[in-house]
């Protein structure tokens, strides 16, 4: 048995077979960046996980190390229980990868690319010709790779990564240069795969999206998880503010700042904003002055929530010894 294969018939210590992905303390560092630090999480097969994080917080370095297309420096990855490194060929067929940098068979047309990448696969010109419909390529099918614009390349990488039908699907910022008919139609490509019972690991800047679409999330910061949980837990448990928005004249800014339980009024769009965190009480209180005719409220969004703790965690890096008060729920 060679070495290669001698590492493989070895399962991961500690995995298990019926989570779709497993990332055990996995660390990697280029030159002097701590890129991903001893992230350990498990996402369950049929699961929408999302992976969120600022600029730069390491998401694509521990996609790609789950993928098997990195190497960790330390820890270890599972896929079904198999692990993706080194190179694992009986798992490929049951990923679905779309990176940052996809590449394409530019001189071929969109159809040609695709069923190019769905023969590597063994897929059929059924599945070709369905997929790329669901990304909304079939009026291009005939453009040459190189003459699509941004978008429709974008939505060719993607259909690159479902056309085999893959149980596990990668998809690193999908909608990044998507406009917004683009997007809602993705969503509802992804949906219907996750209805399927396919695992989806999403990458997205769009907080509206990952609210819209994932079970759970992580949000990742500075290569380390600050928090795992789903969408819905995450927003409930926060101390992220509530907004009033109220027609403008109708209170000015110095009446609105003296409610108590008001912690910030800014004028936007037309609007005077109230932030709180006690909004029912603050509602009454607008309703006394002023009354409630033309008065929206927002309660706080996921977006709110992130913006709150990485905000929180970046004043905590600056405080030597600091600590951010995070409503932590590693997984
Ligand atoms: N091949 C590489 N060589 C050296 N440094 C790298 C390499 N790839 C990433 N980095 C660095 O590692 C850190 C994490 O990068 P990574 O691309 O994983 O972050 P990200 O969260 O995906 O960012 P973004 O949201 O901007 O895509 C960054 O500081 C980046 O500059």
């Amino acid at each position: 048995m060679s070495e290669v294969q001698a590492m493989r018939a070895t399962p991961p210590e500690g995995t298990t077979p019926s989570a779709a992905v497993q990332v055990m303390g996995v660390s990697k560092r280029y030159g002097d960046r701590q890129a991903v630090d001893d992230v350990s999480l498990e996402i369950r097969r049929g699961e929408f996980f999302g992976l969120l994080g600022p600029n730069g917080a390491g998401k694509s370095t521990l996609v790609e190390i789950m993928e098997g297309l990195r190497r960790a420096d330390s820890g270890s990855v599972a896929l079904f229980g198999e692990s993706p490194w080194p190179r694992n060929t009986t798992l490929l067929p049951r990923l679905g990868v779309q990176t940052q940098s996809s590449a394409f068979f530019v001189r071929q047309t969109a159809h040609e690319h695709l069923r190019t990448v769905a023969a590597l696969f063994g897929a059929s010109r059924t599945a070709v010709d369905a997929t790329l419909d669901s990304v909304g390529l079939t009026e291009h099918r005939d453009i040459q790779v190189e003459s699509l614009s941004g978008g429709q390349r974008q939505r060719l990488a993607i259909a690159s990564a479902l056309v085999h039908g893959p149980e596990l699907i990668f998809l690193d910022e999908p909608t990044a240069a998507l406009d917004p008919q683009a997007r809602r139609a993705l969503w509802e490509v992804l949906r219907g795969l996750k209805a399927e019972g396919r695992t989806i690991v999403y990458t997205t800047h769009h907080l509206d999206e990952a609210e819209a679409l994932c079970d759970r999330i992580a949000i990742i910061v500075d290569g380390s998880i600050a928090v795992t949980d789903s969408p819905h837990n995450l927003v409930d448990a926060s101390e992220a503010p509530s907004r009033l928005m109220l027609p403008l004249g109708r209170l000015d800014e110095q009446q609105a700042a003296a409610i108590p339980g008001v912690d910030r009024v800014t004028v936007q769009g037309g609007s005077l904003v109230l932030e709180t965190r006690t909004s029912g009480r603050v509602l009454s209180a607008v309703d006394r002055l002023t009354g409630l005719d033309g008065v929206q409220t927002r309660s706080a969004s996921l977006e709110d929530v992130y913006l709150d703790l990485t905000a929180r965690l970046a004043r905590a890096r600056q405080t030597p010894g600091g600590h951010a008060e995070t409503t932590e729920q590693q997984a």
